[in-house]
């Protein structure tokens, strides 16, 4: 199969498109709660917008996931008034609250059944020691492995066919019946089985998704619709990450960078056709899991594992010849189960998992309320506070792997469902009362789902912007310096405008708002601070364009042109170093693990998600996020016009340096679908090597303006492209797929 290339940014889709997914169900107003019977039952302040029935209808199902899109009459006008909307109004996106599903596993014992204490009232509530829970849907000890793929499953693989990210947690106290939900009992996966009705989710997930690709490709056939999934699996036991399609390797080691986003590693990654593919991965992942037994479950996962599948498609709508690639992410996640040591008696080895476990799971519950904070619009007057009082702030992420490695689904740019597994005898009332809690603040959070396509319509597009930002600063230059449009120049509204709809195409997962552009507004922040903030980040940028630029040198020419685009959006460029709780700026340019032993306190894991944020929390403090916020965060008149001039400045200064670093490179434009439309140019991707082969390091979406569109030279009908099978490098977020670091990319 031809493997093709994505750029690592997404491009909000177009305003004709529906903004929900195909799935009817996640733009369908929510059925109106029930009144609030107690305390421990408060609704979401935001209505999830997902709704409990998540049965994909059948028109849902003869939907094409991968619709045409129209050419827009004026591309630059269209994306800047798409820009201008309501973040729930902008097509292509999806603010959605998590999906929370409550199952209840069936008694173990007579006596157990004796003792049930939890009663489902309807499809959505259940009742605990006459406090009722109210969630998207509840599903009783009678519920079938078939009825929660189609409440979860079902809807997972109608966002993933439209180029949603997609995750499915599964959480709960030991014993309670995750792993069977999740995966289904080790026997349902073995090929005379695979009818079985005991089969779990993950089975089910994708053999329903290689029959909707399958559909798809011969519906469109007209569309060429091409596709290929890869998968890893990885469990995190005791804070060490271990890959189960390849268990010698033990301590792997999360990185992030600006261009990949947050990955593992060396992690295997196998490329999956068939469902018997996908089986046999998960039979040899979860035989190299670490169970070990609790006085609940004989047989217990003592780690979190981590299933996940990037499936990348391309179709070319052959009226017009425009090529478009999607990208989706699913996660499958079994949580290591919750439990109390006091009550379990665990010792040993079990109380060193436990407490590892708990403390992940607790930060998990932390990071839930950081998003639900988040989503509350509090961030800036917490950045106000970090400026003013100096204070180190925790950043919930990052001070667990399990947290860290999964951020993106965690408030980010991902669909998220929650199925918590209860036991509902007595002898787990307080456990339960736990989990029911935890899957209350789980449904406060606010999910950006971004529907991860770009065009070579978009790349044009952004071509167009990053020329008429060249041309506005000559006017100004020539102006002397006075970007007062007077002249009938751009105002500094409309750079910065141009300069918003630039970082959304670059960072489209940023969940921060967008201030309104022509809104004098004032925000509630300090504008010391705010210049205390932009001298700390512009002197982070300078040191980071250094080092980068010392890194960079002769092998990675190309990195040097996506980090001006990061650059001038205030990133850095190669992987950072983060260490828990610093809350600050860090090191650039360095390619570090990501540390997050230090400052982790130790808690004897006693029952997690009762932690309660008294003090405000930041996700993301990196330079990147710091800068965003500062861009964001509105300022006086003078600073704006200076920070879009030294921004448009260093994008032209770097856009003129990697035009010298080019000179002289031989870099043929590919007739690959990916190395066409994949990349703003295909010539700052590629490296020529003297036997003929061409490397394309860092498929990123590269702004660096060539003379001649690489999109519209002639293909070079000579280049195909490699791939293996198996490989090492997962990245975790949307920015890029795993694929595209493989890719190599021969010239005959
Ligand atoms: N809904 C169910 N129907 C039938 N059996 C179930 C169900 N849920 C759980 N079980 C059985 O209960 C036992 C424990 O379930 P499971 O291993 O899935 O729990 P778990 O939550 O993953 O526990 P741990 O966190 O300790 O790994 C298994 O033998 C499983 O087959």
């Amino acid at each position: 199969m031809k493997h093709f290339m994505q750029p690592r940014n997404t491009i909000l889709r177009e305003a004709t498109e529906p903004t929900s997914s195909p799935n009817p169900s996640y733009g369908k107003p929510r059925p109106p709660r029930k009144p609030k019977a107690s305390k421990e039952n408060a609704p979401p302040s935001d209505p999830n917008s997902m709704a409990s029935d998540s049965k994909p209808s059948p028109a849902a199902k003869l939907k094409s996931p991968l619709p045409p899109r129209p050419p827009p009459s004026n591309p630059l006008k269209r994306k800047l008034s798409v820009d201008s909307q309501t973040e729930n109004s902008v097509p292509g996106t999806s603010d959605s609250g998590v999906q929370v599903v409550v199952r209840m596993r069936p008694p173990r014992t007579d006596k157990d059944e004796g003792e049930m204490m939890v009663q489902k009232l309807s499809s959505d509530s259940l009742s605990i020691n006459g406090q009722t829970f109210t969630f998207d849907s509840v599903c009783d000890t009678d519920s079938s492995q078939l009825d929660i793929f189609q409440l979860v499953g079902a809807p997972l693989v109608e966002n993933c066919m439209a180029g949603f990210n997609s995750s499915v947690f599964a959480y709960g106290q030991t014993g309670s019946g995750k792993t069977y939900t999740m995966w289904g009992p080790a026997n349902a996966l073995l090929d005379e089985n695979l009818s079985s009705d005991q089969q779990g989710l993950t089975p089910r997930v994708f053999e329903r998704l290689f029959a909707r690709l399958n559909e798809e490709q011969i519906k469109h056939a007209d569309k060429q619709l091409k596709y290929q999934c890869h998968c890893s699996f990885l469990e995190i036991y005791n804070e060490q990450i271990t890959d189960l399609l390849d268990p010698n390797q033990k301590t792997l080691q999360i990185r992030e960078d600006v261009k990949s986003g947050v990955y593992v590693e060396n992690l295997t990654e196998e490329c999956v056709r068939t469902i018997k593919d996908v089986t046999q991965l998960l039979i040899k992942g979860l035989s190299n899991r670490r169970t070990g037994s609790t006085s609940i479950n004989a047989e217990s996962s003592r780690s979190h594992t981590v299933f996940t599948c990037v499936v990348e498609s391309q179709y070319t709508n052959v009226a017009n010849g425009i090529s478009s690639f999607k990208t989706s992410r699913i996660n499958l996640v079994d949580l290591a189960g919750s439990e109390r040591q006091k009550l379990t008696g665990a010792a040993g080895e079990r109380l060193k998992e436990a407490g590892n476990i708990n403390r992940s799971l607790s930060q998990l519950g932390f990071v839930l309320i950081a998003a639900d904070y988040l989503s509350a619009g509090n961030l800036i007057n917490i950045l106000a506070e970090i400026s003013q009082t100096g204070k180190q702030r925790h950043i919930p992420y990052r001070d667990s792997r399990l947290t860290f490695l999964l951020q993106e689904s965690l408030g980010g740019n991902a669909k998220l469902a929650m199925v918590c597994a209860i036991s509902p005898t007595q002898s787990c009332k307080s456990e339960t009362f736990s989990t029911l809690r935890f899957a209350q603040r789980a449904k406060a959070i606010k999910n950006k789902a971004v529907v991860n396509e770009v065009t070579q319509e978009d790349v044009n597009h952004l071509r167009e912007v990053i020329r008429q930002l060249r041309d506005e600063l000559q006017r100004i230059k020539a102006n002397g310096n006075n970007p007062v449009a007077s002249d009938g120049g751009h105002s500094a509204a409309w750079f910065r405008q141009s300069l918003n709809l630039l970082k959304a195409s670059l960072k489209p997962q940023m969940t921060l708002p967008c201030v309104d552009d022509d809104s004098d507004e004032e925000m509630e922040i300090d504008e010391e601070a705010v210049e205390r903030l932009c001298v700390e980040v512009s002197n982070q940028t300078v040191v980071s364009e250094a080092n980068n630029r010392a890194e960079a040198n002769n092998v990675e020419t190309m990195k040097s042109h996506s980090q001006l685009v990061a650059v001038e959006i205030g990133s850095s460029d190669g992987p950072q170093d983060y260490t828990s709780g610093s809350g600050c700026i860090k090191e650039q340019g360095c390619d570090t693990d990501v540390n997050m032993e230090e400052g982790i306190s130790e808690q004897e894991g006693d029952m997690i998600v009762e932690c309660v944020a008294d003090t405000p929390v930041i996700p993301c403090a990196n330079a990147l996020d710091l800068h965003n916020l500062i861009e964001y965060t509105s300022v006086q008149p003078a600073q704006e016009e200076n920070i879009l001039k030294s921004s448009i400045s260093s994008l032209l200064n770097e856009e003129s340096a990697s035009k010298r670093g080019h000179e002289g490179s031989s870099c043929p434009a590919s007739d690959t679908p990916g190395g066409v439309s994949g990349c703003l140019s295909v010539a700052d991707e590629c490296i020529g090597s003297p036997n003929g082969l061409v490397n394309c390091v860092s498929p990123c979406l590269s702004i660096v303006p060539c003379d001649v569109s690489p999109v519209l030279k002639s293909p070079t009908p000579s280049v195909s492209p490699r791939v293996n099978t198996s490989r090492k490098s997962l990245r975790t977020s949307s920015m890029l797929t795993a694929s595209q670091k493989d890719l190599t990319v021969e010239v005959h």
